[in-house]
């Protein structure tokens, strides 16, 4: 069996982005991803200015507490003229500094008396000001290559004048269901049929995701069937994704097909639930099997195939795994096993205030209900049982 570790590296290490890019404009790069560095094009602040409304004063010494106010300046305006010692500028936020700005004092600790500038409190120097270039300089990287572009790094983008930003194309994916059993919601419900779950987990991430999905359906259990779809999906995508006859049994057919008209690697995975995920390619395209169990695809889909398919949108690799941490368990389990195990769980705050893992009911690979209510993975390394109050590794489910 290969471990899991080692087989996300793998997968990993022989997948890479081959999407183009394309120049997009910013209120459309929503959610995209960054195709080129971004660098700075200007300083930030552009030029020195105010924090606050009051006034800018200039004290060489730093002992002065009346000024003489010359001028006026609000945000959008040229800076007043140089300050000479003991003169101060009555300025509003954003407005620009004059020359010789000592510090800013905010209103509310000033008064005025006779037309001069009284103030009310000691001055640091230095204090509301905003210096140019104090947070970015010019060419310095503001977005790396991979980065999702969220309103943060959309704000970024347009606060240095960017009108266009490079995005990579969309991931084409498409996602089958396989299995004679399998039918499509909505469909009366009939004996020794069941509604397929899997393909609708699946295209409900990737479309978040910003892929370029389409619904391949249900493949039956034939393999020349499932051989013509496959063949015939892989010329108009990068990805197929396919689930259920991935394991043993006589109508799994699918690492045959894929072995028949593609490439195949299969191993059996020291992960539970999840065993018989495989991936492959039928020319450039990329197909990945995942098992049929509702709570296995759910699982190799979070754990494999989702980080895999982040690094083939261009993603930087931060963003590649779920974000993990160690918390202390509320649970205990009671038999070892030789694979790597992957709860469902709900991580919050017990009564005592610590953050705990809590163990959800109805952990079979079939009972996805487990997976629609939990917010986390716990991480069970072969061989290992956990006891309450010991440390483990969670997984933290997207939202
Ligand atoms: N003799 C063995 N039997 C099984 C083994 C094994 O090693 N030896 N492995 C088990 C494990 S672990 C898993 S996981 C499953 C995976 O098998 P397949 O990928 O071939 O999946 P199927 O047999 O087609 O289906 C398994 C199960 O899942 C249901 N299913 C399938 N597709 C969907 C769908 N789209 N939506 C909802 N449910 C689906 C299917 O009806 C079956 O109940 O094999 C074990 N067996
Ligand atoms: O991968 Mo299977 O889901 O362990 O049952």
């Amino acid at each position: 069996m290969l471990d899991f570790n080692t087989a996300r590296q793998q997968l990993l290490d022989t997948h890479a982005c081959t999407l183009g890019s394309a120049n997009l404009a910013l209120a459309e790069a929503a959610n995209r991803i960054l195709a080129a560095p971004l660098p700075a094009q200007y300083p930030s602040p552009m030029f020195d200015n105010s924090a606050m409304d009051g006034y800018a004063v200039c004290d060489t010494q730093g002992r002065l507490k009346d000024f003489t106010v010359i001028s006026r300046v609000q945000a959008g305006e040229c800076a007043a003229a140089p300050l000479q010692h003991g003169e101060a500028v009555r300025i509003f936020t954003g407005a620009p500094l004059p020359e010789n700005t000592t510090a800013v004092v905010p209103q509310e600790q000033t008064e005025i008396e006779n037309g001069a500038l009284h103030i009310l409190a000691d001055i640091a120097p230095g204090q509301h000001m905003r210096l140019r270039a104090e947070e970015i300089e010019v060419g310095q990287e503001l977005l790396a290559q991979g980065s999702k572009l969220n309103a943060a790094a959309l704000g970024l983008a347009a606060s240095q004048g960017y009108k266009n930003v490079p995005v990579y194309e969309k991931l084409k994916v498409i996602v089958f269901s396989s299995g004679n059993e399998i039918i499509e919601p909505g469909e009366p419900a009939a004996e020794g049929k069941i509604y397929d779950a899997n393909r609708y987990q699946l295209i409900a991430w990737l479309k978040t995701r910003g892929a370029e999905v389409m619904d391949g359906g249900i493949l039956p259990d034939d393999l020349s069937r499932t051989e013509t779809a496959l063949g015939y999906a892989a010329k108009k995508f990068d990805v197929i994704i396919t689930s259920g006859g991935a394991s043993v049994g006589e109508a799994d057919y699918l690492k045959q097909a894929i072995e028949n008209v593609g490439t195949l690697t299969t191993h059996t995975l020291a992960i539970k639930p999840g065993k018989p995920f495989a991936w492959g390619s039928i020319g450039n395209t990329k197909v990945f099997i995942l098992p049929g169990n509702p709570v296995a695809t759910f699982v190799t889909a979070h754990m494999l195939l989702f980080p895999v398919l982040n690094k083939l949108m261009g993603k930087y690799p931060r963003y590649w795994n779920l974000p993990n941490f160690t918390v202390k368990a509320a649970f205990d389990t009671r038999k070892a096993i030789k694979r790597r195990e992957f709860l469902r769980v709900c991580v919050e705050v017990d009564d005592a205030g610590e953050t705990v893992a809590v163990l959800l009911p109805n952990q079979g690979s079939a009972m996805l209900s487990t997976c629609a209510r939990a917010n986390a993975l716990c991480e069970v390394p072969p061989g290992e049982t956990v006891a309450a109050g010991q440390h483990v590794k969670v997984h933290i489910l997207p939202t």
